[in-house]
């Protein structure tokens, strides 16, 4: 089901050309297998503080889109669980499919969700920049979120309804207090954490993921104006929809999938 999907993922230029990671150990997405995660009772509760106000834009970079936040204070931080440091939010974006069938990047226990919301912050304590950070081991946090078809988001529809003005790669709107906690599922303090990567380019290993056990729900028409985006700009003759921008899952290659709960 999912292979076609993968086959038409890997047609876009994105994903041509070197792609191999040097000693990529510590790559992703992956399978999340649940009963091989080890409870870990230092894990502390997330602690998400966003500010609506340092929402800025929202914008189609030719392969999701991204709703950026400003990130020169601490006004927008990610704080506690696996993290020691203090974590700024940078951008919001999602990962989905041509169906319902399949979207997500992470799975849990092979199990595909329609779509991924992923929340990246970079580690303010030590770096100035996000482009630091992005270089080094505990520079990223991104907190992972599957999508479920289901009941209407109604916090979500302010960005469903600003995506017809950014359909082409390369446009950019205003977008202004938006707050993503709307966009979190009512508990946060269950969640699986491992050290990986990003899953585009420069697809460094510098994250540490949380990916969230409870789901969010949006509508299948919701999800529908997602599918209405475009990976091309204007100029180009031939427009292609936006969907399946997931990477195909990655080794584990031994690592430990830790989670929160028991
Ligand atoms: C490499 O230096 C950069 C500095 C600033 C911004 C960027 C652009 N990039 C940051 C990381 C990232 C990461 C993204 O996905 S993900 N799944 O978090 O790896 C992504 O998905 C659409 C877009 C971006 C945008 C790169
Ligand atoms: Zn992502």
């Amino acid at each position: 089901v999912r292979d076609a999907a993968e086959h038409v993922m890997k047609m876009h230029p994105m994903w041509q050309g070197p792609l191999a990671i040097p000693g990529g150990d510590r790559q992703s997405p992956i399978d999340i297998v649940v009963r091989k995660s080890i409870f870990d009772s230092e894990l502390k509760p997330l602690v998400s503080v966003y500010d609506p106000n340092t929402c800025q834009q929202i914008w189609n970079n030719g392969y999701s889109f991204l709703v950026e936040y400003d990130d020169t204070t601490d006004k927008s931080t990610l704080k506690g669980g696996p993290l020691q440091d203090n974590f700024r939010l940078c951008q919001f974006h999602f990962h989905w499919g041509e169906s319902n069938a399949w979207g997500s990047e992470h799975t849990l226990d092979r199990r595909l969700f329609p779509a991924e919301l992923h929340l990246v912050h970079w580690n303010s304590d030590k770096y100035s920049l996000f482009e630091e950070a992005v270089m080094e081991d505990n520079g990223l946090a991104v907190i992972g979120v599957f999508l479920k078809v289901g009941k209407r988001h109604e916090g979500l529809q302010k960005l469903v309804d600003a995506l017809p003005a950014i359909r082409h790669k390369g446009s950019v709107v205003e977008f202004t207090r938006f707050d993503p906690a709307c966009l979190l599922p009512s508990n946060i303090n269950d969640y699986w954490t491992y050290h990986g990567s990003l899953t585009t380019p420069p697809l460094t290993e510098s994250v540490t993921w949380i990916i969230m056990k409870h789901h969010i729900e949006v509508s299948h028409d919701q999800l529908a104006v997602f599918r209405s985006l475009l990976f091309t700009s204007a100029e180009e003759d031939v427009q292609k929809s936006m969907v399946n921008n997931f990477r195909v899952q990655q080794p584990l290659c031994g690592r430990a999938v830790r989670s929160s709960f028991s």
